[in-house]
Protein backbone atom coordinates (compact mmCIF):
# COMPACT_ATOMS: atom_id res chain seq x y z
CA UNK A 1 0.00 0.00 0.00
CA UNK A 2 1.03 3.36 -1.13
CA UNK A 3 1.88 5.90 2.06
CA UNK A 4 -0.46 8.45 2.43
CA UNK A 5 0.35 11.64 3.97
CA UNK A 6 -1.75 13.84 6.53
CA UNK A 7 -0.97 17.89 6.71
CA UNK A 8 -1.49 19.48 9.96
CA UNK A 9 -1.36 23.12 9.21
CA UNK A 10 -0.49 25.56 12.05
CA UNK A 11 -0.78 29.24 12.28
CA UNK A 12 -0.91 30.67 9.05
CA UNK A 13 -1.43 27.63 6.99
CA UNK A 14 -5.14 27.04 6.20
CA UNK A 15 -5.34 25.39 3.03
CA UNK A 16 -3.07 23.24 0.26
CA UNK A 17 -3.16 25.06 -3.38
CA UNK A 18 -2.83 22.12 -6.33
CA UNK A 19 -4.68 19.21 -4.50
CA UNK A 20 -6.25 16.78 -7.53
CA UNK A 21 -10.20 16.47 -6.46
CA UNK A 22 -10.28 17.68 -3.66
CA UNK A 23 -12.99 18.18 -1.49
CA UNK A 24 -13.63 19.19 2.05
CA UNK A 25 -14.24 16.21 4.06
CA UNK A 26 -16.39 15.59 7.46
CA UNK A 27 -15.36 13.00 9.68
CA UNK A 28 -16.40 12.66 12.76
CA UNK A 29 -14.74 10.49 15.41
CA UNK A 30 -15.26 8.68 19.12
CA UNK A 31 -13.58 11.88 20.44
CA UNK A 32 -15.89 14.49 18.60
CA UNK A 33 -15.37 16.32 15.95
CA UNK A 34 -11.64 17.55 13.94
CA UNK A 35 -10.97 21.61 14.26
CA UNK A 36 -12.45 21.34 10.65
CA UNK A 37 -13.44 19.32 8.11
CA UNK A 38 -10.37 17.40 5.90
CA UNK A 39 -9.20 18.62 3.11
CA UNK A 40 -8.45 15.41 0.98
CA UNK A 41 -7.52 14.82 -2.57
CA UNK A 42 -4.30 13.77 -4.65
CA UNK A 43 -0.83 15.58 -4.92
CA UNK A 44 1.00 13.97 -7.64
CA UNK A 45 -0.59 10.30 -7.28
CA UNK A 46 -0.47 10.51 -3.49
CA UNK A 47 -3.19 10.51 -1.60
CA UNK A 48 -2.80 13.64 0.75
CA UNK A 49 -5.33 14.84 3.86
CA UNK A 50 -4.86 18.30 4.93
CA UNK A 51 -6.48 19.48 8.43
CA UNK A 52 -6.11 23.31 9.45
CA UNK A 53 -5.08 22.87 12.84
CA UNK A 54 -6.63 25.86 14.27
CA UNK A 55 -10.15 25.82 11.51
CA UNK A 56 -10.60 28.15 8.59
CA UNK A 57 -10.22 31.54 9.76
CA UNK A 58 -7.97 30.25 13.29
CA UNK A 59 -11.02 29.45 15.68
CA UNK A 60 -9.21 26.93 18.11
CA UNK A 61 -6.96 28.33 20.94
CA UNK A 62 -4.07 26.06 21.39
CA UNK A 63 -5.22 24.37 24.68
CA UNK A 64 -8.82 23.78 22.94
CA UNK A 65 -7.66 22.14 19.59
CA UNK A 66 -9.52 18.94 19.67
CA UNK A 67 -5.91 17.03 18.92
CA UNK A 68 -7.58 13.26 19.71
CA UNK A 69 -10.41 14.34 16.83
CA UNK A 70 -7.51 15.63 14.57
CA UNK A 71 -5.33 12.30 15.01
CA UNK A 72 -8.07 10.07 14.84
CA UNK A 73 -9.50 11.64 11.85
CA UNK A 74 -6.32 11.40 9.60
CA UNK A 75 -5.87 7.46 11.08
CA UNK A 76 -9.49 7.42 9.88
CA UNK A 77 -8.86 8.73 6.70
CA UNK A 78 -6.26 6.33 6.20
CA UNK A 79 -3.25 8.57 6.57
CA UNK A 80 0.05 6.45 7.59
CA UNK A 81 2.56 9.82 7.18
CA UNK A 82 1.73 13.02 9.71
CA UNK A 83 3.62 16.15 9.47
CA UNK A 84 2.99 19.32 11.39
CA UNK A 85 3.55 22.66 9.77
CA UNK A 86 4.17 24.95 12.74
CA UNK A 87 4.75 28.59 13.46
CA UNK A 88 8.02 28.67 16.48
CA UNK A 89 10.08 31.40 18.43
CA UNK A 90 13.63 30.55 18.50
CA UNK A 91 16.31 30.45 21.07
CA UNK A 92 19.22 30.16 19.07
CA UNK A 93 20.72 32.69 17.20
CA UNK A 94 21.63 30.52 14.20
CA UNK A 95 17.90 29.50 13.67
CA UNK A 96 16.57 32.92 12.57
CA UNK A 97 13.23 33.94 11.07
CA UNK A 98 12.03 32.76 8.30
CA UNK A 99 14.07 29.85 8.53
CA UNK A 100 12.78 25.83 8.79
CA UNK A 101 13.70 23.47 11.76
CA UNK A 102 12.90 20.02 11.42
CA UNK A 103 12.76 18.89 14.97
CA UNK A 104 13.49 15.77 16.78
CA UNK A 105 12.64 16.09 20.57
CA UNK A 106 10.06 17.91 22.62
CA UNK A 107 9.46 18.93 26.24
CA UNK A 108 6.12 18.92 27.15
CA UNK A 109 4.73 21.74 29.40
CA UNK A 110 1.40 21.71 28.59
CA UNK A 111 -1.11 21.08 31.43
CA UNK A 112 -4.69 21.61 30.20
CA UNK A 113 -5.25 19.05 27.64
CA UNK A 114 -6.28 14.95 27.16
CA UNK A 115 -2.80 13.74 26.00
CA UNK A 116 -4.33 9.39 25.34
CA UNK A 117 -6.09 7.75 23.55
CA UNK A 118 -6.47 4.94 26.35
CA UNK A 119 -8.94 5.18 29.24
CA UNK A 120 -9.82 3.32 32.15
CA UNK A 121 -10.59 0.05 31.04
CA UNK A 122 -7.91 -0.11 28.21
CA UNK A 123 -4.41 0.86 29.56
CA UNK A 124 -1.07 1.37 26.94
CA UNK A 125 2.10 2.73 27.36
CA UNK A 126 3.76 3.85 24.18
CA UNK A 127 7.53 5.00 24.26
CA UNK A 128 8.05 8.27 22.93
CA UNK A 129 11.58 8.59 23.49
CA UNK A 130 11.96 9.31 19.54
CA UNK A 131 8.76 11.05 19.36
CA UNK A 132 9.74 12.08 15.64
CA UNK A 133 9.71 9.37 12.96
CA UNK A 134 13.45 9.99 11.78
CA UNK A 135 12.57 8.44 8.08
CA UNK A 136 9.79 11.17 7.80
CA UNK A 137 11.82 13.99 9.25
CA UNK A 138 14.34 13.34 6.72
CA UNK A 139 11.71 13.56 3.59
CA UNK A 140 10.45 16.71 5.26
CA UNK A 141 13.99 18.40 5.90
CA UNK A 142 14.68 17.80 2.05
CA UNK A 143 11.05 18.78 0.83
CA UNK A 144 12.06 21.95 2.81
CA UNK A 145 15.32 22.43 0.90
CA UNK A 146 13.96 21.39 -2.38
CA UNK A 147 10.95 24.42 -1.42
CA UNK A 148 14.05 26.93 -0.60
CA UNK A 149 13.97 27.12 3.00
CA UNK A 150 16.67 27.28 4.86
CA UNK A 151 16.99 24.25 7.23
CA UNK A 152 17.84 22.85 10.32
CA UNK A 153 17.85 19.32 10.83
CA UNK A 154 17.35 18.39 14.98
CA UNK A 155 16.31 20.46 17.56
CA UNK A 156 14.53 20.74 21.09
CA UNK A 157 10.71 22.08 20.63
CA UNK A 158 9.75 23.00 24.21
CA UNK A 159 5.63 22.76 23.84
CA UNK A 160 3.60 25.77 26.18
CA UNK A 161 0.69 25.55 27.16
CA UNK A 162 -0.21 29.56 26.21
CA UNK A 163 -1.83 31.23 24.73
CA UNK A 164 0.15 33.87 26.19
CA UNK A 165 3.87 33.98 25.34
CA UNK A 166 6.59 33.55 27.82
CA UNK A 167 7.78 35.99 30.43
CA UNK A 168 11.16 36.69 29.67
CA UNK A 169 12.48 34.32 32.43
CA UNK A 170 10.51 31.73 31.35
CA UNK A 171 12.38 32.29 27.81
CA UNK A 172 16.07 32.22 29.89
CA UNK A 173 15.45 29.13 31.62
CA UNK A 174 13.72 27.19 27.97
CA UNK A 175 17.24 28.01 26.56
CA UNK A 176 19.62 26.98 29.34
CA UNK A 177 17.29 23.37 29.27
CA UNK A 178 18.91 23.20 25.92
CA UNK A 179 15.59 24.04 23.99
CA UNK A 180 15.56 25.25 20.49
CA UNK A 181 12.33 26.76 19.56
CA UNK A 182 9.04 27.20 21.10
CA UNK A 183 5.80 26.66 20.31
CA UNK A 184 2.09 25.93 21.69
CA UNK A 185 0.87 23.12 19.38
CA UNK A 186 2.86 19.94 18.76
CA UNK A 187 2.04 17.96 22.27
CA UNK A 188 0.10 16.18 22.72
CA UNK A 189 -0.09 16.07 18.91
CA UNK A 190 3.35 13.66 18.52
CA UNK A 191 2.47 11.53 21.62
CA UNK A 192 -1.30 10.75 20.28
CA UNK A 193 0.21 10.27 16.58
CA UNK A 194 2.12 7.71 18.42
CA UNK A 195 -0.38 5.86 19.77
CA UNK A 196 -2.80 5.56 16.30
CA UNK A 197 0.98 4.49 15.27
CA UNK A 198 1.01 6.90 12.66
CA UNK A 199 4.63 7.93 11.38
CA UNK A 200 5.26 12.05 13.00
CA UNK A 201 7.07 14.86 11.66
CA UNK A 202 7.53 18.84 12.71
CA UNK A 203 8.73 21.50 10.33
CA UNK A 204 8.96 24.37 12.27
CA UNK A 205 9.09 27.67 10.72
CA UNK A 206 10.92 30.20 13.13
CA UNK A 207 8.92 33.10 12.97
CA UNK A 208 10.66 35.49 16.13
CA UNK A 209 13.24 35.22 18.49
CA UNK A 210 11.01 34.37 21.62
CA UNK A 211 11.73 36.72 24.33
CA UNK A 212 15.37 36.26 25.41
CA UNK A 213 17.36 38.31 22.33
CA UNK A 214 18.98 41.22 23.46
CA UNK A 215 18.86 42.66 20.34
CA UNK A 216 15.55 41.97 19.28
CA UNK A 217 12.08 43.08 20.54
CA UNK A 218 9.90 41.14 22.41
CA UNK A 219 7.69 38.33 20.69
CA UNK A 220 4.96 40.17 19.04
CA UNK A 221 2.05 38.96 16.95
CA UNK A 222 2.32 41.15 14.40
CA UNK A 223 6.02 40.39 13.39
CA UNK A 224 4.84 36.74 13.96
CA UNK A 225 2.19 36.78 11.03
CA UNK A 226 4.57 39.59 8.75
CA UNK A 227 6.84 36.13 8.79
CA UNK A 228 4.38 33.86 8.11
CA UNK A 229 3.25 35.90 5.39
CA UNK A 230 6.98 35.26 3.82
CA UNK A 231 6.60 31.46 4.61
CA UNK A 232 2.98 30.56 3.22
CA UNK A 233 4.66 30.10 -0.63
CA UNK A 234 7.96 28.08 1.20
CA UNK A 235 5.05 25.90 2.92
CA UNK A 236 3.06 25.16 -0.27
CA UNK A 237 6.61 24.28 -2.14
CA UNK A 238 7.01 22.20 -0.02
CA UNK A 239 4.23 20.17 0.81
CA UNK A 240 3.78 19.69 -3.06
CA UNK A 241 7.59 18.23 -2.48
CA UNK A 242 6.50 15.43 -0.37
CA UNK A 243 4.62 12.81 -2.45
CA UNK A 244 8.23 12.09 -4.29
CA UNK A 245 9.86 11.93 -0.77
CA UNK A 246 7.66 9.84 1.56
CA UNK A 247 8.79 6.04 1.69
CA UNK A 248 7.02 3.31 4.02
CA UNK A 249 10.81 3.66 5.31
CA UNK A 250 10.87 3.47 9.40
CA UNK A 251 13.58 3.08 12.06
CA UNK A 252 12.05 4.06 14.80
CA UNK A 253 9.46 1.66 14.89
CA UNK A 254 6.25 3.91 14.93
CA UNK A 255 3.79 1.58 13.01
CA UNK A 256 4.87 -0.83 15.86
CA UNK A 257 4.54 1.36 18.77
CA UNK A 258 1.35 -0.61 20.19
CA UNK A 259 3.54 -3.82 20.11
CA UNK A 260 3.65 -4.69 23.45
CA UNK A 261 2.12 -1.36 25.24
CA UNK A 262 -1.37 -2.81 26.43
CA UNK A 263 -1.49 -3.36 29.95
CA UNK A 264 -5.09 -4.27 30.97
CA UNK A 265 -5.65 -7.80 30.92
CA UNK A 266 -7.99 -9.04 28.17
CA UNK A 267 -10.86 -9.94 30.65
CA UNK A 268 -10.42 -7.07 32.55
CA UNK A 269 -11.26 -4.75 29.85
CA UNK A 270 -13.87 -2.63 29.18
CA UNK A 271 -15.83 -3.54 26.47
CA UNK A 272 -16.96 0.47 25.52
CA UNK A 273 -13.37 1.80 25.74
CA UNK A 274 -12.30 -0.80 23.41
CA UNK A 275 -14.79 -0.25 21.01
CA UNK A 276 -14.00 3.47 20.72
CA UNK A 277 -10.47 2.48 20.55
CA UNK A 278 -10.47 0.20 17.38
CA UNK A 279 -10.18 3.51 15.50
CA UNK A 280 -6.83 4.33 16.32
CA UNK A 281 -5.37 0.70 17.83
CA UNK A 282 -7.77 -1.75 15.31
CA UNK A 283 -4.31 -3.47 14.79
CA UNK A 284 -3.22 -4.77 18.01
CA UNK A 285 -7.26 -5.23 19.32
C1 LIG B 1 0.36 32.71 15.80
S1 LIG B 1 1.59 32.63 17.03
C2 LIG B 1 1.20 31.41 18.23
C3 LIG B 1 0.58 30.16 17.71
O1 LIG B 1 1.27 29.74 16.51
C4 LIG B 1 1.71 28.42 16.69
O2 LIG B 1 0.66 27.56 16.25
P1 LIG B 1 0.91 26.33 15.27
O3 LIG B 1 1.85 25.40 15.96
O4 LIG B 1 -0.44 25.74 15.08
O5 LIG B 1 1.51 26.91 14.00
C5 LIG B 1 1.96 28.33 18.17
O6 LIG B 1 2.07 27.00 18.61
C6 LIG B 1 0.77 29.06 18.73
O7 LIG B 1 -0.36 28.25 18.78
N1 LIG C 1 7.62 32.74 20.61
C1 LIG C 1 6.64 31.84 20.48
N2 LIG C 1 6.19 31.18 21.57
C2 LIG C 1 5.22 30.25 21.44
N3 LIG C 1 4.64 29.94 20.28
C3 LIG C 1 5.05 30.57 19.19
N4 LIG C 1 4.68 30.46 17.92
C4 LIG C 1 5.40 31.33 17.20
N5 LIG C 1 6.27 32.01 17.98
C5 LIG C 1 6.07 31.55 19.24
Amino acid sequence: MDPVIGIIGGSGLYQVDGLEEATWTSVDTPWGAPSDDVLVGTLSGTRVAFLPRHGRGHKHTPSTVPYRANVAAMKMLGVTHLVSVSAVGSFREEMAPGDFVVVDQFIDRTFARDKTFFDSGLVAHVSVADPVCAVLAKACAEAARQAGAKVHEGGTYLAMEGPQFSSKAESHVYRQWGCDVIGMTNMPEAKLAREAELHYATVAMVTDYDSWHPDHGNVQITDIIETLHGNVAKAAALVAALPGLVTHECTTGCATALDYAIMTATDARDPVVVDRLRTIAGRVL
